[in-house]
């Protein structure tokens, strides 16, 4: 269902963009069913909505905040169009079942009742989501942490937008490295990935270690395996906000750079796109489809226009993102999800 580049790229930390991927017939079934479970009152604000966030916590804004379909009706009720939504989760399970594989993510291919995600989300012109991760390690989450068995692993978004214009806005911003990870993204060992040095070397957070406390380590260059630590020393991390780089060697911090931070995590910070007055540079050639490449305050990312059958896949630990607002006059609908893998620990287990 994807080819074998497009599992290299999630794999070392880039998006992932199939235009044309589902096939028209589903894609307008699942818009009609969409739009349908919105006007049977289906889909709900979330918390990663951008006014829950904002610094005057004014509440949700059908205006202004992203909604999603997962609570009401679930995806296997017998409402609206079942049948769309059943064909639809049998391609994503085909999906789920070579990422597994391609990906060397063995747990990515067991299910359970409540394991991999399935949703439909709703922008109302105008709308827009700030910029977030779809995981983070369970040690970063304070109280939350390490309650549930599984993890958001992949990232999938199927866009059900007909002729969708780049000038309606409501573009995915990913903010992916400017080259290629040095090795797996997202988790090594059941560590997950908390940040990078050098640009693309991935460093993960070890809170296992036999002193009781956590380590942050990267893994050694291609030709020899093993892992380097990179802490001064076993630390406890504190609660939010974190800053690692302070338990790094002194060589590493200059070249450290957090992937979740107070200044660009939305949970801490409110996020604004309005500076944005870089310039353009066109990426995609032949393609009608624009993806455009960008450099701005924010730094390297790529736009991606939410336009009917294109399938988004990305680590979901590893790659930040966000929703522009949409500029047009219709809403911006997508079916979205996550595929989990099993976590290294949770407490219900124990
Ligand atoms: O709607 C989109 O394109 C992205 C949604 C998203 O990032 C999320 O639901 O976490
Ligand atoms: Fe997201």
């Amino acid at each position: 269902l994807v080819s074998p580049e497009a599992i290299e790229q999630i794999r070392h930390g880039q998006v992932s963009i199939t235009h044309g991927w589902l096939p028209p017939d589903l894609t307008k079934s699942l818009k009609k069913d969409a739009q349908f479970l919105f006007q049977q009152g289906h889909f709900r604000p979330d918390g990663l909505t951008n006014t829950a966030l904002s610094k005057n916590r004014q509440g949700f804004s059908a205006a202004a905040d992203r909604q999603t379909f997962r609570g009401g009706a679930g995806w296997n009720d017998n409402e609206g169009n079942l049948e769309a939504r059943q064909e639809f989760a049998k391609r994503m399970r085909e999906l789920r079942l070579q990422l597994a594989r391609g990906l060397d993510r063995p747990t990515l291919a067991t299910e359970r009742t409540v394991k991999h995600e399935m949703t439909f989300n709703w922008y109302e012109p105008g709308a827009k989501l700030g910029r977030h991760l779809d995981e983070h390690h369970e040690e970063t989450k304070g109280l939350k942490g390490w309650m549930l068995p599984t993890r958001r692993s992949v990232t999938w978004l199927v866009y059900l937008n007909d002729g969708w214009l780049d000038s309606e806005g409501g573009a995915l911003r990913t903010f992916p490295r400017e080259t290629k990870s040095t090795h797996p993204v997202g988790s090594h060992n059941g560590n997950l990935q908390v940040g990078w040095l050098n640009k693309n070397e991935p460093v993960f957070l070890d809170a296992f270690r036999p002193s009781g406390g956590s380590a942050l380590y990267k893994l050694n260059d291609n030709s020899s395996s093993g892992t380097k630590i990179l802490s001064v020393a076993d630390f406890d991390v504190p609660r939010q906000p974190i800053d690692f780089s302070a338990f790094l060697e002194k060589q590493h911090r200059t070249s450290f750079e957090q992937i979740s931070t107070a200044r660009l995590d939305p949970r801490f910070a409110a996020t604004s796109n309005k500076n944005d007055n870089t310039q353009i540079a066109k990426l995609a050639k032949s393609s009608s489809q624009e993806t455009v490449l960008q450099q701005q305050n924010d730094g390297h990312h790529l736009d991606i226009v939410p336009a009917a059958g294109t399938l988004v896949l990305f680590d979901s630990v590893t790659l930040p993102h966000l929703v522009r607002d949409v500029t047009g006059t219709r809403q911006r609908i997508a079916a979205t999800g996550w595929f989990h893998e099993d976590s290294c620990f949770s407490l219900e287990e124990v």
